[in-house]
Parts: structure tokens; C-alpha cells; sequence
């Protein structure tokens, strides 16, 4: 028989518009999920050759494309007197907070809700959650495993002689193994730890039946909300802060969850009282108005996500830059210098956000040509010219005249914001690549993603093959930084309940 299993993914992300403007609910972002997806798969372990012992759940975490030995973590989840406690068995792969923190706030909730919404109480309701967990075996075996893309394929290629190309990358297999343990592989910016921690909450609660996601079965890419799909994100958005020990804008969060859209960011304040809430013990007992499910209650939350995407026939084009620096402390400054400068600031601000919002007119604009007469061949015919030169359909020309104006705008307005808070948000190295880029014919424009700096941009351009080929070439060839391209393209959808046989490589992946 096959053992129960549930798989479940999220997307990476690209903030295009609406970097440090996001993390004030003042103002919003446009943030683009990607094809390339995290995978989170529960299956039940099966049972030991002894019965086991009862009051005791195991639950097993590997990353899959990871060597086996630094990276599987292990828990029990024990039943004492007071409380359920989650400890570690053995520390071979070290600690992993996202891991961890991710399995206890999930069986926090999960305990809760079989305590307040049953007629269990207490033990009972601890015991129904050992139950749930061994309802197979002696607990639960997870697996993660994330596209390619999420981490630096360089020294892939470069041991197979490949050139950083598109063509390379695509031939690599599918969740192909890195050769050392995740805190020393390079990532590319997707958010590994945000679509980590989303599809391993979601696929534990929906394995153990305590959310109900199965309205996203019948409808994948709409941006159709409900309770307990909420109910995650706010889980998600609580783990991944206390695991990364900031509260951000969230932004990765909402988009691992509902897909690509526009992002206001919820109150920080309704983080604070929840990080105060101890992290090793479920206790039993119940306080009457101080629980995690309160917390995290929808109608408490207050982000909003409100539908875009970019139009059909363009494409999102990513690249991994290594030009050997690491600026982990953007946020840190810039906040700092607009604390020390709000005047100057504020009008930067105010500029950027007209951009940024601009930008969501100019490509909806575009979203609602598409059922125009010859839309695709239009765009397609303009992919081969320089977007200025293009006269064909005077309306789409302008707007997208309108989208590469605007791109340039919020770029020059990031260039000064480097240049006032002295943090290279869009550092020289990368204004060259971005206008070698950006004269090329079919290609739109382009920007730094979300805190800028040099590890990765992104372009619009003109979805032909043509034109993803001429950007191959000119990253390929360009000499001041190394240019790695990214297979991801943009896609709408968020959160999804995978089929395993649907998934390329999966089935292989879990064998490993
Ligand atoms: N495949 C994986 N399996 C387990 N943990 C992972 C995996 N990928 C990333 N992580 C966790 O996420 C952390 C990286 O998070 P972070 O530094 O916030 O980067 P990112 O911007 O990619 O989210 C890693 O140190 C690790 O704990
Ligand atoms: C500055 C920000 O507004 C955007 C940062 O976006 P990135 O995409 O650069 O994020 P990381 O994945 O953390 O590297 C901070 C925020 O919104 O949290």
C-alpha cells in the first residue's frame, strides 16, 4: 500500500518595485512569485519492528538535495505530565531554527486547535495529536527539497564545463545534489528560508488534517482566500521572524502563500506579544485569551493583498551576480539614514513610491490590451527592435515606452538613495550591466530586486526566444561581474497541493 503522503509548494520571489518602501504599511510593493518552487512532503514513518511506545511521536526533516549526514534533523515530540515537549535527538546536522520553529509553532497550533475545537481537552487532546502524528508508524518523515534555482549552480557547471547559461542550467537534473552542507552553499535570493518555511508548515497541518487547503486543489493560481489559508500566512509570517530575529516587511512571506501580487505589509505590533511565548514546552493548559490560534486569528491581521500580475507575453528574467560582496546591513543604514534625514528621505520616498506605482498602472495598462486583436504577434514582432523604436501599434508602444521610463525612473531614484544613505543600493558594477541590458533589442528594462546591492538583478523583457537568448549571450560574455542566469520566469500562483507524479524529478528526488 502506498504510505499516506501530502506534498505541498511555494514559489521564490522577486520584489520588483517597493524595496525598504514595503517595510512602512504607508506604502506597498509588487512582488512577483517565480516558477522555481520549494517542496515540502510529508509521508508517515513506518512503524518500528517493536510497537511504540506510546505518549511519543517522532518527526524526521531532511533537506534532500543536501549531503544526508549535515542535513536531517530529527525530533521527538513527548508527552510529559504538563505539557508536550519538541527536542532534538541528535544534533548531527546542528540546529536548524527555521526547522525547528516551524515544526513547534505547527504542532502548537495543531494542539490548540484539537483542544479548543474538540471535545478533548488537555491529555486528551495531546494524545490525539501522538495519534494523529503515529497514525502509521512511529511519526513523521519529512523531506524539503527546493528547485535549482535557489542555490548557486556555478560550481555545478563549472565541474560539468558547462558555460552559465540558460541551455546548461536546463540540462542539470532536476533537485540536483550540492556537495556541502546549506550554511556554506551560495543562495540566489528567492527566499529559501521564506518558501522552507511556508511549504513545511502547510504540508504538516494538512497532513494531520488541521488545515483544510483543498480549495486551492480546485482553483491554483486564483488569489482566493480563506480562513484557514490566512491562518497559515500569519503562522508562516510568525515563524519565519522569530527564526530570522527580525520582523521584515514580510513581502517573501505573502508571496510563498497567495503568489505574485501587491503587498501592504501588516502592523509589526501584532508580532510582539506572540515572540514573547516560550519555545521548547506546549503547555496543556489553556489560557483563556492568550493563545497562538488568538494570535493568529485573520480577522486580527491586517496586510493587504490585492491581485496584479504582468502581462501576458512579457517575460521576467533573473540573474545570480557574484561579484564577491555580501550586504547583509542595507536595511539596518538606510533606516537609519531616513531616521537622521526624514526631510530629505521623505521626498525620495514620495518619489519612489509615484514610481512604484506607476509601474502597476503602466504593466496593467498592458493587462488590458491582451484580449486586443493580434496582441501576441504585436509584442512578438516588437521582441526583434529597441523598444524605442518600435512604431507598429502605437498604443502598446507606448505603454511599453511607459513601462521602460518608469523602470528607469525608480532606478534613478535607488541610485539616489545609494548616493544620499551611502549604501550601494544600485552599485556602478550593476547601473553598467542594467544599461548594457537594457539597449538590447525585445528587452524592456530591468532593476535591482528588493535591497538591491550586487548579488542579483532582474529584467522585463519581450517573451521570444530570441531576446532571452541575446541577454544569455551578453551575461555570458560580460567580463566586470560574473552573470549567472536564473531558470525561474515569473508565475502567478502561490501556495499549491502537489500531485507527486507531477512534479519533474520529485518522485527520484525522494528516493534518494
Ligand atoms: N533546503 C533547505 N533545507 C533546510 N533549511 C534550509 C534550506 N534552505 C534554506 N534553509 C534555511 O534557511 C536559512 C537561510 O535563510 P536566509 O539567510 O534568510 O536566506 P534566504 O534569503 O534564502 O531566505 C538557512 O540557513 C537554513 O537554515
Ligand atoms: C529591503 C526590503 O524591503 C526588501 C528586501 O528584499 P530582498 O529580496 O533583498 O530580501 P532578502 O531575501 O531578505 O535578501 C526588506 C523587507 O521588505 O523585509
Amino acid at each position: 500500500m502506498e504510505p499516506e503522503r501530502t506534498t505541498i509548494s511555494s514559489p521564490g520571489k522577486v520584489l520588483l518595485a517597493g524595496g525598504y518602501l514595503v517595510l512602512d504599511r504607508a506604502f506597498s510593493g509588487v512582488v512577483v512569485a517565480t516558477s522555481s518552487r520549494f517542496y515540502s512532503t510529508v509521508t508517515s514513518l513506518p512503524s518500528p519492528s517493536t510497537s511504540s511506545s506510546s505518549g511519543k511521536a517522532i518527526i524526521s526533516v531532511r533537506a534532500g538535495q543536501f549531503p544526508a549526514k549535515s542535513s536531517t534533523w530529527t525530533y521527538s515530540l513527548l508527552l510529559e505530565k504538563e505539557a508536550l515537549r519538541l527536542e532534538q535527538n541528535k544534533e548531527d546536522g546542528g540546529k536548524n531554527k527555521f526547522i525547528y520553529l516551524a515544526l513547534f509553532q505547527s504542532l502548537t497550533l495543531a494542539y490548540e486547535t484539537l483542544a479548543k475545537t474538540g471535545h478533548n481537552r488537555g491529555q486528551e487532546a495531546a494524545e490525539e495529536l501522538i495519534n494523529r502524528l503515529t497514525a502509521h508508524g512511529e511519526g513523521l518523515d519529512i523531506v524539503v527539497l527546493a528547485d535549482n534555482d535557489f542555490y548557486s549552480q556555478r560550481e555545478q557547471l563549472s565541474a560539468l564545463s558547462l558555460p552559465t547559461k540558460i541551455t546548461s542550467l536546463s540540462s542539470l537534473p532536476p533537485f540536483t545534489h550540492l556537495p556541502r552542507p546549506i550554511s556554506q552553499t551560495n543562495k540566489t535570493g528567492l527566499g529559501s528560508s521564506a518558501a522552507l518555511v511556508t511549504s513545511l508548515v502547510a504540508s504538516l497541518l494538512v497532513h494531520l488534517k488541521i488545515l483544510d487547503l483543498s480549495h486551492k486543489e480546485a482553483n491554483p493560481d486564483k488569489l482566493e482566500k480563506s480562513d484557514d489559508l490566512e491562518t497559515l500566512h500569519s503562522l508562516a509570517q510568525f515563524v519565519h521572524c522569530l527564526a530570522q530575529g527580525k520582523v521584515g516587511s514580510g513581502f517573501d512571506i505573502s508571496s510563498a502563500v497567495f503568489g505574485t501580487h501587491i503587498y501592504r505589509r501588516f502592523s509589526p505590533s501584532l508580532l510582539t506579544s506572540l515572540m514573547d511565548r516560550p519555545i521548547d514546552a506546549i503547555p496543556l493548559e489553556l489560557s483563556e485569551e492568550d493563545t497562538l490560534m488568538d494570535g493568529l486569528a485573520p480577522s486580527q491581521w491586517d496586510q493587504d493583498v490585492t491581485s496584479f500580475r504582468l502581462p501576458k507575453g512579457l517575460r521576467l528574467i533573473l540573474a545570480d551576480v557574484d561579484a564577491g560582496t555580501d550586504t547583509p546591513s542595507f536595511v539596518g543604514k538606510v533606516l537609519s539614514w531616513r531616521k537622521e534625514n526624514p526631510q530629505q528621505a521623505g521626498n525620495v520616498w514620495a518619489e519612489l513610491n509615484e514610481a512604484n506605482m506607476q509601474l502597476e498602472q503602466s504593466l496593467t495598462g498592458l493587462v488590458n490590451r491582451e484580449g486586443d486583436n493580434g496582441y501576441e504577434k504585436t509584442l512578438e514582432s516588437m521582441g526583434d527592435k529597441h523598444i524605442e523604436d518600435n512604431k507598429s501599434n502605437a498604443m502598446m508602444a507606448a505603454l511599453l515606452y511607459e513601462i521602460r521610463q518608469t523602470l528607469f525612473t525608480i532606478r534613478s531614484l535607488l541610485r539616489k538613495m545609494s548616493e544620499l544613505s551611502g549604501v550601494p543600493i544600485e552599485p556602478p558594477e550593476q547601473t553598467r550591466l542594467l544599461d548594457a541590458c537594457s539597449e538590447l533589442p525585445g528587452v524592456i528594462g530591468g532593476g535591482v530586486p528588493g535591497a538591491g546591492g550586487y548579488d542579483a538583478l532582474y529584467l522585463l523583457v519581450i517573451d521570444t526566444p530570441s531576446v532571452a537568448s541575446r541577454v544569455d549571450d551578453l551575461w555570458s560574455g560580460w567580463k566586470e561581474m560574473s552573470v549567472c542566469p536564473l531558470l525561474a520566469r515569473q508565475s502567478d500562483e502561490g501556495l499549491r497541493i502537489e500531485k507527486l507524479d507531477q512534479v519533474r524529478g520529485l518522485k527520484e528526488a525522494l528516493k534518494r
